[in-house]
C-alpha cells in the first residue's frame, strides 16, 4: 500500500448564509454564529486524509455536516474554504473541464436515494456513466454485466428500477458507481432507507465488494454499529467540525469526549477492541511458552485460545513479545 493519500482535506468549510467568507475562522459556536451574522457553519475546519484502500467513515448526528462534507468533496457543494487534493492538485481550483473529468472518471458517488434512471432497464442505468463518458456500446455493455455480476445482479440486467426491491435497487446504484471504475467511492448514507435485514446485507456486500476490489471508499453514516462495521478509520462530526478521528478501537477504547463516549456506551466492548487494549507485561515468574496471538485479534475472538490455555497467551508482533494475556484480563473485560 502506497503512503500517499488518495484524498488529502485540509481546513474545509462550508458555511451557508450572507456574506459566508467572513464566518470561516470564527471560533464562536454555531449557535452564535448563527444569531450574529445569519451563517450556518455547516463544516468548520476539517482535515483528514484517505489513504490508498482504506474504507474511511465520516459519522455523525443528524445536522452534524456530513452530507455538506462529502458534496464538497466533489463540489456539488461548493466550499468556503479550504483544499481538497486528490491526485495532487487541489479540487477547489479545478476548472468546468478537470471537474467533469473528475466526476465522470475518478470519484463516483452513491446516494440514498438510488437516483437511478425509471425509464431505463437495469443494464442501461448501470452503463450510463459510462455512455455519458463517450464508451462504445459493446464495451459499455461488456463492463456493465460484469459489474452485475460482482454485485449478484446477474439475470436482472432487462428489468426496470420499479420492478426491484430497495435492496436490489441499491445494489444497482453501486454498479453503476462501480462501473467506471472510479478511484475513490463516496456513499452519502446508502442505506439510510433500507430495512435493519436489507440493511446489514448490504454492509456485508460493502464489506465482500471492499476485499474483492480494494476500493477507497469514503463512506457517510449517522450509524454507529455501521460505522464500527464497515470503517478502517472513523471520523466523527459535531456541529460542523471535527470530535474525533479513529479506527474503530480508538475511537470505543479511548473516547475524546462526553459526545463520543455517550455515542459508544452501548457498544460491547470486547466485540471491537483488541487485545493491544487488554494485554499487560508478563511477571518475571510467569511462563512463557504459551499460545501466541496478535494485538489486533478483537477480544471476542481471542476468548476461547486464553480462557483453554494453561499459561498466559503471548502477545506477539512480527516476532516481538508485546505482552502477556491470561483468563483475568478477559473477564474484567468481559465483567465490565
Ligand atoms: N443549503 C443550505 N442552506 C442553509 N443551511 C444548510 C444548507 N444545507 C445544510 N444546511 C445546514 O448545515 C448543517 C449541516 O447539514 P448536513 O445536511 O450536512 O448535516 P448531516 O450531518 O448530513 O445531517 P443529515 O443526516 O440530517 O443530512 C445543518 O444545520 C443544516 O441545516
Amino acid at each position: 500500500m502506497s503512503d500517499q493519500p488518495v484524498l488529502d482535506v485540509r481546513g474545509l468549510w462550508k458555511v451557508f448564509g450572507p456574506k459566508p467568507e467572513r464566518a470561516v475562522g470564527s471560533t464562536l459556536s454555531r449557535q452564535e454564529l448563527k444569531e450574529r451574522t445569519g451563517c450556518v457553519a455547516a463544516v468548520r475546519d476539517v482535515s483528514f486524509t484517505v489513504r490508498p484502500g482504506e474504507v474511511f467513515v465520516v459519522m455523525g448526528l443528524s445536522g452534524s455536516g456530513k452530507s455538506t462534507l462529502v458534496r464538497c468533496l466533489t463540489r456539488l457543494i461548493e466550499p468556503t474554504a479550504g483544499e481538497i487534493v486528490f491526485d495532487g492538485a487541489d479540487i477547489r481550483q479545478a476548472d468546468e473541464k478537470r471537474l467533469r473529468e473528475l466526476r465522470r472518471h475518478r470519484l463516483a458517488m452513491v446516494f440514498q436515494h438510488f437516483g437511478l434512471l425509471p425509464h431505463r432497464c437495469v443494464l442501461d442505468n448501470v452503463a450510463f456513466g459510462l455512455e455519458i463518458r463517450g464508451s462504445a456500446r459493446p464495451e459499455r455493455y461488456k463492463r456493465a454485466r460484469e459489474v452485475l455480476e460482482l454485485v449478484g445482479l446477474t439475470g436482472f440486467e432487462n428489468s426496470y428500477p420499479d420492478q426491484l426491491s430497495g435492496g436490489m435497487q441499491q445494489r444497482v446504484g453501486l454498479a453503476r458507481a462501480l462501473a467506471v471504475d472510479p478511484d475513490l467511492l463516496l456513499f452519502d448514507e446508502p442505506f439510510s432507507a433500507l430495512d435493519p435485514l436489507i440493511r446489514r446485507e448490504m454492509q456485508n456486500e460493502i464489506i465482500r465488494l471492499h476485499h474483492e476490489v480494494g476500493k477507497t471508499m469514503v463512506f457517510i453514516t449517522h450509524d454507529l454499529s455501521e460505522a464500527l462495521k464497515l470503517g478502517d478509520r472513523i471520523l466523527i462530526m459535531r456541529d460542523g467540525a471535527l470530535v474525533q478521528m479513529g479506527t474503530p478501537d480508538e475511537v470505543v477504547g479511548a473516547p475524546a469526549d462526553d459526545y463520543v463516549r455517550d455515542f459508544v456506551s452501548d457498544v460491547p466492548r470486547s466485540h471491537v477492541l483488541t487485545l493491544r487494549w487488554i494485554m499487560r507485561e508478563a511477571l518475571p515468574d510467569e511462563p512463557l511458552d504459551g499460545p501466541e496471538l496478535a494485538p489486533d485479534l478483537v477480544i471476542r475472538d481471542a476468548v476461547h485460545t486464553v480462557l483453554s490455555a494453561d499459561r498466559p497467551v503471548r502477545v506477539v508482533r512480527e516476532g516481538e513479545l508485546l505482552g502477556v494475556v491470561t483468563s483475568a484480563e478477559i473477564l474484567e473485560m468481559i465483567a465490565r
